[in-house]
């Protein structure tokens, strides 16, 4: 669609969430169209349609962006096909229908352009509705393999937008031929950040300068494993760095119970915090090492910034996806992957030699920054505004 040429608001309705790796990729999508509309004298509208207690009911509205609700159903997914039918399971399934009927009113009512649906299971009711609807839909993918949701939404959509090229391979062929490679949008100012801005923001005046910053983040809720392990080599690691620890908004309590025992000699080295909202970016500009889950989006502000980083992925993750993106970035020495299994003294072992020799880190920044895609969100809006002229 030539967007110079509309006399009207362009009309996106945008759905997706749960996690911040379904969210922000369409946050990012929502704000890049936003900017190329008022390059040309034109406007935005925009929906999202998400789940109540997602990121994204949090997100949407903190934009300005109108927000909506439809009943859906969560799958628990399990190789064992009895779990799969739960009562849980079998209720949530029992919604989508009424899911798909709210969303088709929305869809009716607010007749967009073109639907951008993100992942999650909230997507497949718009997705659904977008195709009773004949609104053209865009599925975007961040991670390797299709997730559930856009698996559910592949047959019906325009194109189906994805993060890397190793993606299409693994697409069938039908799903193939409307498949185009965009990266995963990150968004803008994570990767404008100041590092002098993180040690304002967080008041981190007790951390020393000439020590490396270790930052360590579980993703948006927090990761226990991720917590245990650090448990084990706390006082280590604050001997060796400045350590900013992200835990998840559930935890912090229990762990500044525990901070609150450290040698105050170190205590001033160490910031903890449930989640990261305006301070991340200066945060990872501070960072000199990432100790983290190895989601999909995640990845993608890593790689675009070039951080040293040491994953430990979430084992359970469909289809062992976050260990599959680890390995990736560690086979090309662009990072470190601890999986299976993971202690104390295996995270102690990887991070240490990245906190005494600089050029290490700086090897490995530079190769993880070849997997960066800062341009993504452009190539996503790209499709975006393709499918709306289709
Ligand atoms: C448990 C689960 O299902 N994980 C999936 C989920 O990841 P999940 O959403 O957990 O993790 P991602 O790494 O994709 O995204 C997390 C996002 O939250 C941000 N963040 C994190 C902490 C914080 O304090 N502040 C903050 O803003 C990160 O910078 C990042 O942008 O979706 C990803 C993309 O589909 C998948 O690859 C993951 O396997």
């Amino acid at each position: 669609m030539d967007i110079s040429s509309l006399s009207r608001p362009f009309r996106l309705l945008v759905t997706g969430g749960g996690t911040g790796g379904h969210t922000y990729p369409a946050l990012t999508a929502v704000r890049t169209l936003q900017g190329r509309l008022a390059a040309v004298g034109g406007t935005l509208d925009v929906l999202w349609i998400g789940t109540a207690d997602g990121l994204e009911a949090r997100v949407a509205p903190a934009e300005g962006i109108a927000f909506q609700t439809v009943a859906t159903g969560k799958i628990r997914r399990s190789s064992n096909p009895l779990k799969m039918l739960s009562a849980a399971n079998v209720k949530d399934m029992a919604r989508v229908p009424l899911g798909v009927a709210q969303a088709r009113s929305i869809v009716a009512g607010f007749r967009p352009d073109v639907v951008l649906a993100t992942g999650g299971y909230v997507a497949v009711p718009a997705g659904l509705a977008a195709r009773l609807c004949r609104v053209p839909l865009v599925l975007h993918e961040q991670t390797v393999r299709l997730g559930l949701a856009n698996r559910k939404l592949a047959s019906s959509a325009t194109r189906i937008a994805v993060s890397s090229e190793s993606s299409l391979p693994l697409l069938p062929a039908e799903v193939r031929e409307r498949a185009v490679v965009t990266g995963n949008p990150v968004r803008l100012e994570v990767l404008g950040g100041h590092a002098d801005k993180a040690v304002e923001a967080l008041a981190l005046y007790g951390f020393d300068r000439r020590l490396p910053t270790v930052y360590v983040t579980g993703g948006a809720q927090g990761a226990q494993q991720i917590n245990g392990v650090v448990r084990e080599v706390l006082p280590w690691l604050l001997g060796h760095a400045n350590v900013i620890r992200q835990c998840g908004p559930g935890n912090v309590d229990e762990l500044r119970a525990a901070a609150a025992r450290l040698d105050p000699a170190l205590a001033g080295r160490y910031h903890l915090t449930g989640f990261l909202g305006a301070e991340l970016p200066d945060v990872l500009a501070l960072a000199d090492v990432v100790v983290s889950r190895s989601g999909a989006g995640t990845l993608a502000e890593l790689t675009a910034l070039g951080k040293p980083a040491v994953f430990i992925p979430l084992a359970t993750s469909a289809g062992n996806e976050q260990a599959h993106n680890a390995q990736h970035l560690a086979d090309a020495g662009a990072a470190l992957a601890l999986l299976g299994e993971v202690n104390g003294p295996a995270l102690q072992n990887a991070v240490g030699p990245l906190l005494t020799d600089p050029a290490l880190r700086a090897a490995m920044a530079e190769r993880a920054r070849t997997y960066g895609r800062p341009d993504a969100a452009d190539r996503l809006v790209d499709v975006v505004l393709s499918a709306a002229s289709a």
